[in-house]
């Protein structure tokens, strides 16, 4: 028995040496991340965060009706045209407008109609006076005191937008600026994509959930709630979150319910080489297909990531909760969006407050904060830079990450940074 242990343990220690590079796990993702064909119709006020399946259009022209654009007197403006306040002209009242009139005569000639904003322009009116350039709306007999331009404080039916035209693409993340935009166009249901059904494990017998008493040589399960609701965050739906002691058994049996009722599996712990590492066997052992194990970055090196025949994905990250962090950044998100339709975000450059201390062999990523300083984007590292040390996350708003290099990269040099998906740009 113990032969045959130590033999699996060889093997993985061979498989080990080979690290797949982050670029090549980046292409490995791209190509065999399936995208979720399912579309469903989400109410308005569930859309946010969603993705549309389909483009959304104007049902029809915006402004809908020519309408007033000031409180005021709808007129023709040849009328008032030469009014002034040594030769104030006087109108009688026929007709008064609030916004929601649904019945609307034609301006009677030689009157005005008192109006307020929003209010639909009578046939004949070319022109809304502001009541304050009037004696105002006290009498029913009105003197003008000056002429605004001619066809001045009128919004014109179709001045924004024409039927038909565009309001958000199909690939659109849903956010409160499209849930405002369609809600002006009274529409109530949209059709987005399904969302990825994500299940998240954690493995280790030294374990405890937030809130449970603790013995001293415990710790706190900080993983399952941290990408619990980076996954949220992402626009998936997190259906499974289960926290496991080392053992075979329960690893094995939880991984096959995981996988049978998601589309994607993300466990931590349990990745590596230890004796207590189940993790890989147990993904071998239910057939699913692994694409990468190890790869050449720091921290995050004994990433797995497989496909099962079903077409679902599993990320296997490694326990260490900077790492898990750091390789559902910059994996998982990029899987996820992909699954919804969605480009990955893209990264971009900003300049190095102080040395960056690269790997010779490994692709390093540290936690940082960008901040605008003399009109430039500027990275400020976060100090703790060990993989067990989540508290780099405090004040942090990006990841920032250099290629492997001999040299640290000096201050002043462009680094290569992406925003936390929660942080709000500087
Ligand atoms: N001989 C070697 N040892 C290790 C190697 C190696 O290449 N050779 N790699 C190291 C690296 S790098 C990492 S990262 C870890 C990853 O190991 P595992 O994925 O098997 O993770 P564990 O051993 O289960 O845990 C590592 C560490 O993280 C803590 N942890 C685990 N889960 C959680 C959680 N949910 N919340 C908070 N903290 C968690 C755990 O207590 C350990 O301290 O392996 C190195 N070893
Ligand atoms: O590379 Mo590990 O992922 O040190 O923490």
């Amino acid at each position: 028995m113990m032969t045959v242990v130590h033999e699996a343990h060889e093997s993985k220690q061979k498989q080990a040496k080979t690290m797949t590079t982050v670029h090549e796990a980046h292409e490995i993702i791209a190509t065999t991340t399936p995208l979720i064909e399912a579309t469903v119709s989400v109410p308005l006020l569930q859309l946010q965060g969603r993705v549309l399946a389909e483009d959304v259009r104007a049902g029809f022209a915006m402004p809908r009706f020519t309408n007033a654009a000031m409180d005021g007197f709808a007129v023709r403006f040849g009328e008032i045209a030469d009014a002034s306040d040594g030769a104030p002209v006087t109108l009688p009242v026929s007709q008064e407008l609030a916004a929601g009139a649904l019945n609307v005569a034609p301006l009677e000639t030689g009157t005005c109609c008192r109006i307020m904003t929003g209010a639909p322009i009578p046939e004949g009116a070319d022109t809304v006076v502001p009541f304050e350039e009037t004696s105002g709306f006290g009498s029913d007999a009105v003197e003008f005191y000056k002429a605004p331009k001619k066809g001045a404080n009128i919004r014109h039916a179709g001045e924004e937008m024409q039927p038909g035209a565009l309001l958000a693409a199909a690939g659109t993340r849903i956010t409160p600026a499209e849930i405002g935009l369609f809600a002006t166009f009274g529409i109530a249901v949209a059709l987005v994509r399904r969302q990825p059904r994500v299940s998240i494990i954690t493995v280790g017998d030294e374990l405890r959930m937030p809130g449970e008493q603790i013995e001293p040589l415990a710790i706190y399960n900080s993983n399952l709630a941290l990408l619990a609701s980076c996954v949220e965050g992402a626009g998936a739906k997190v259906v499974g979150m289960r926290q496991l002691r080392d053992n075979r058994q329960a690893i094995r049996e939880a991984l096959a319910l995981a996988i049978a009722e998601s589309d994607v599996v993300i466990t931590t712990g349990g990745i590596s080489t230890g004796e207590f590492d189940f993790m890989y066997d147990a993904l071998n052992e239910l057939g699913v297909e692994q694409k990468f194990w190890k790869v050449a970055q720091k921290p995050g090196k004994p990433v797995y990531f497989g496909t099962t025949g079903s077409g679902k994905i599993v990320f296997s990250l490694p326990g260490n909760p900077v790492s898990a962090l750091v390789c559902f950044l910059e994996y998982g998100l990029s899987a996820l969006a992909r699954m919804q339709g969605v480009a990955p975000a893209p990264k971009f450059t900003a300049l190095l407050n102080e040395p960056f201390p690269t790997d010779r062999k490994r692709h390093r990523f540290l936690f940082g904060r960008l901040s605008v300083e003399a009109e430039a984007l500027r990275c400020q590292l976060s100090a703790q830079v060990e993989s067990y040390m989540l508290t780099a996350l405090s004040g942090a708003n990006c990841l920032v990450e250099a290629p492997p290099s001999a040299e640290p990269l000096p201050a002043g040099s462009l680094v290569t940074c992406a925003w936390l998906p929660w942080a709000n740009a500087c």
